[in-house]
């Protein structure tokens, strides 16, 4: 899974650079995402952020996501942040600790994640 991103000055933290904040909601916000490719509802334990090199605002990223590997209900997710020069600014790895829809129910759910829990689970 992977999306392009261009913070820009509503994500600024330092003159002319990205808030470590922003990359970090970036990479969770894509770790929510491949978790439709893994077809389990999860939710984030633990987010690390490796800040490699100060990331340029209005410089195009490509995130790339992935599950790393499953354990029971602990999934293991790792992300890099590369920019078009090929330069990897920031990596990020994350724990996502599989809910079930009880988790949401007092939030009010989303109807889209009520329809995946409607799936039989072969389809999950
Ligand atoms: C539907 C689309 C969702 C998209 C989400 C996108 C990402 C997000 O923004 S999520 C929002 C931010 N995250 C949250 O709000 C989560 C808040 N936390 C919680 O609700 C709870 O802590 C929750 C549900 C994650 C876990 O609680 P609970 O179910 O009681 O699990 P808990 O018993 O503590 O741990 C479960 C297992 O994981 C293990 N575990 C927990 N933390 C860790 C850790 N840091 N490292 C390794 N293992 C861990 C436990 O040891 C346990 O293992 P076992 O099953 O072998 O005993």
């Amino acid at each position: 899974m992977a999306t392009d991103v261009a913070f820009d000055a509503r994500h600024r933290g330092a003159p002319g650079l990205a808030h470590g904040g922003a990359i970090s909601a970036a990479c969770d916000d894509l770790f929510g995402f491949v978790l439709y490719l893994v077809q389990e509802i999860a939710v984030t334990r633990t987010l690390t952020v490796n800040y490699l090199a100060p990331v340029p605002l209005g410089q195009p990223h490509r995130i790339t996501a992935r599950l790393q590997r499953r354990q029971g209900r602990r999934l293991h997710l790792e992300a890099t942040g590369t920019g078009h020069d090929d330069v990897t600014r920031f990596t990020a790895e994350a724990l996502f600790l599989v809910v079930d829809r009880e988790h949401f129910t007092p939030h009010g759910a989303d109807a889209d994640v009520l329809a995946m829990f409607n799936r039989p689970p072969e389809h999950r």
